[in-house]
């Protein structure tokens, strides 16, 4: 996050300075932002960056023990210089939170310069499997910086120490969070694609009951209830990848539009990648715990890699944005977009089915059988109104509030759960849109087409309340929807197995005994068992301490 910070804030002469010694590890940087009282809000971060005219310098200090910087990934032990956000001071006034590249550590010896002090914040949730990042802790006292050496290409400080505002979008100083919220999405689809390789794989040669006449036992992939659990999971690996390559091509889009100073989509580009990293993160997290149940007692072996895959995923909740934050980013934009409506402004982007108000107000959803639910353009129409519906309502609530803020205060449950279905519609646009393009391979589209479907009716199975509130659906097409995933289910269990073997994950990867290519899973475990530390003695350490003991007091006792 070093380097995007840079490239994105900094001005053609600080990148051509620093992103060299960057690329060349001839320093090693960390983007040291969030504080130990402030992550979320980040205008309400409190370090002080204070021009002095007289040196041409900035004074960077942690006025409070709640300044001091706290979470920044690589800070604690590796890093030697940091992007530093903190509040910009001149002529005694407060232009509020800007980027400044700080040194931290001797280029010589590696020790912390004067006035700085760091570490690592300790451990984390686990066993230990984000332990390897020296996430850490950062106090300065009044360390001094060239002023060239504050991020200058969106607002400036004049050698008089005039402050200079460039006529970019502020907003631009989030840039680095926008572009490592889109990555993450990408991210969301790997991780939760491996958790769902290790379970199809172990659902396919694990056997449980059924077993006639001596005969082999049912595989486990087999069982209805299987099935429903894992097939939308691994629907949902394949939906976040095709939103998260859109969603890549939207920043590139946005980024190229942002160099000729044209930010029309910028908004769009935040509501995005906040609501897509929120909701794909938080269903990914999920998912992997899932996936750990789908494999009984096996799963919670560290060897099925599932336990550190989960630990290692979890934060992404959190980083980079808490998920609740980032979806009431995407609510204040819907409110934004709600009350335009009238305006006669028709809304762009993923937004533009709002523009639609009038019929999708009034729509009946036109399904009368369960197969009608593989007709993308039911699907399509029927989250857009329950979208659309929600987001109204609230407006209309908020409406009725003293004043705005007060109501989207109040409302902010219902704002959550209006941004989640906006973002839900664009993961089934996407995938829609993915499935009607040309696509090699014989048989492959139609196991995409089965995928979509499945992402589409679980969620709609999932979230029925919304539809059926919004009046979106009936009852009825709500159960023929379920009816429908039955089916569906049935449909991708012969190709379960062919398409988590499609995500090519070489056993290494992988990292589990029970996601093994050649599914030979018994032996491994039993091999795998062997090399835990705890068996190198035959008899236990602490036998002759602790358990002889008791054991002979007891039988001593007994014969009393
Ligand atoms: C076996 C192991 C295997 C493991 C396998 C899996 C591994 C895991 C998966 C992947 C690995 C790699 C993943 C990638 C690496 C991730 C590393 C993460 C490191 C973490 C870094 C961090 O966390 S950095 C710090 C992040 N912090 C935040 O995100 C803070 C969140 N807060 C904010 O963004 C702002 O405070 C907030 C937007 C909430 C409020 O802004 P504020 O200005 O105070 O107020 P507001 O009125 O709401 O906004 C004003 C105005 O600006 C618009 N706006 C806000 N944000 C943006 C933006 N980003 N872009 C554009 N515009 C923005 C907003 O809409 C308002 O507009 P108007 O209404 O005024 O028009
Ligand atoms: C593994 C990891 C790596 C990280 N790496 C970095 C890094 O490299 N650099 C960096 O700068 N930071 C980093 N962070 C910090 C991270 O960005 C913050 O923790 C994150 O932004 C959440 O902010 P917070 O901790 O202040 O949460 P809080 O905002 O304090 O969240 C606490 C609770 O308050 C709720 N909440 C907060 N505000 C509101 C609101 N307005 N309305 C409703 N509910 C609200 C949240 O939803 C949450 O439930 C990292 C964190 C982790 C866990």
């Amino acid at each position: 996050m070093f380097v995007p910070a840079i490239k994105g804030q900094g001005t053609e002469e600080q990148q051509k300075k620093w992103l060299p010694l960057a690329y060349k590890f001839q320093i090693i940087g960390c983007y040291a932002q969030t504080e130990l009282g402030h992550g979320s809000n980040v205008q309400g971060l409190e370090t002080t960056a204070t021009f002095d005219p007289m040196t041409d310098e900035f004074v960077i200090h942690s006025p409070t023990l709640t300044s001091s910087k706290w979470w920044p990934g690589g800070l604690g032990k590796a890093s030697t210089h940091a992007v530093v956000y903190a509040r910009l001071i001149t002529e005694g006034k407060d232009y509020g939170i800007h980027g400044f590249i700080v040194q931290l550590r001797s280029l010589e010896d590696h020790s912390p310069l004067p006035g700085v002090t760091l570490g690592d914040i300790g451990g984390k949730f686990g066993s230990g499997a984000y332990n390897s990042m020296d996430n850490g802790v950062l106090r300065f006292d009044h360390v001094r910086i060239p002023r060239d050496q504050m991020l200058m290409r969106l607002s400036q400080v004049t050698r008089e120490g005039k402050y200079v505002q460039s006529d970019v979008p502020k907003q631009l100083l989030y840039g680095t969070m926008v572009y490592v919220r889109q990555s993450i999405v990408a991210d969301a689809s790997k991780a939760l694609s491996r958790a769902v390789c290790i379970a199809v794989r172990y659902s396919a040669i694990r056997k449980q009951f059924g077993s006639q006449d001596g005969g082999p036992e049912t595989q486990v992939l087999n069982y209805r209830t299987q099935q429903s659990r894992l097939f939308p999971l691994l629907a949902s690996a394949y939906a976040f990848r095709f939103v998260g390559d859109w969603l890549n091509w939207l920043y590139t889009d946005v980024t190229q539009k942002l160099e000729v100073k044209d930010y029309s989509t910028l908004q769009e580009a935040h509501a995005c990648t906040a609501g897509l990293k929120a909701v794909t993160t938080s269903a990914t997290a999920d998912a992997i715990e899932e996936c750990r149940k789908l494999c009984g007692g096996h799963g919670y072996l560290n060897s099925s890699g599932l336990p550190e895959l989960f630990a290692v995923y979890v934060p992404a909740c959190t980083y980079e944005g808490d998920n609740v934050v980032l979806l009431l980013q995407v609510a204040r934009i819907l409110m934004k977009t709600v009350s335009q409506l009238t305006s006669g402004k028709q809304p762009v982007g993923t937004m533009a089915y709002m523009g639609k108000v009038q019929h999708l107000m009034q729509s009946k959803c036109a399904v009368k059988t369960a197969e009608d639910w593989l007709n993308p353009a039911f699907i399509q129409e029927a989250f857009e109104a329950r979208a659309l519906r929600m987001a109204v309502n609230c407006a209309q609530n908020i409406g009725q509030a003293s004043n705005q803020e007060e109501g989207f205060y109040e409302r902010s449950p219902d704002l959550l759960e209006a941004a989640v279905a906006h973002i839900q519609l664009i993961i089934v646009t996407k995938f829609i849109e993915k499935v009607h393009q040309d696509i090699p391979g014989h048989g492959v589209k139609e196991q995409l087409q089965n995928l979509c479907n499945v992402y589409a009716l679980y969620t709609l199975h999932k979230h029925l309340g919304d539809f059926l509130a919004t009046g979106s659906l009936t009852p009825k097409q709500g159960a023929l929807a379920n009816e429908q995933l039955g089916k569906l289910y049935a449909q991708v269990r012969p190709n379960a197995v062919a398409l988590v073997d499609a995500f090519n994950y070489t056993d290494h990867y992988l990292g589990s005994v029970l996601g093994r290519y050649d599914g030979n899973v018994y032996p491994a475990l039993y091999e795998e068992a062997w090399k835990d530390p705890l068996n190198e003695t035959v008899v236990p350490e602490g036998y002759h301490e602790y358990l002889r003991p008791l054991l002979k007091q007891q039988l001593k006792l007994s014969r009393l």
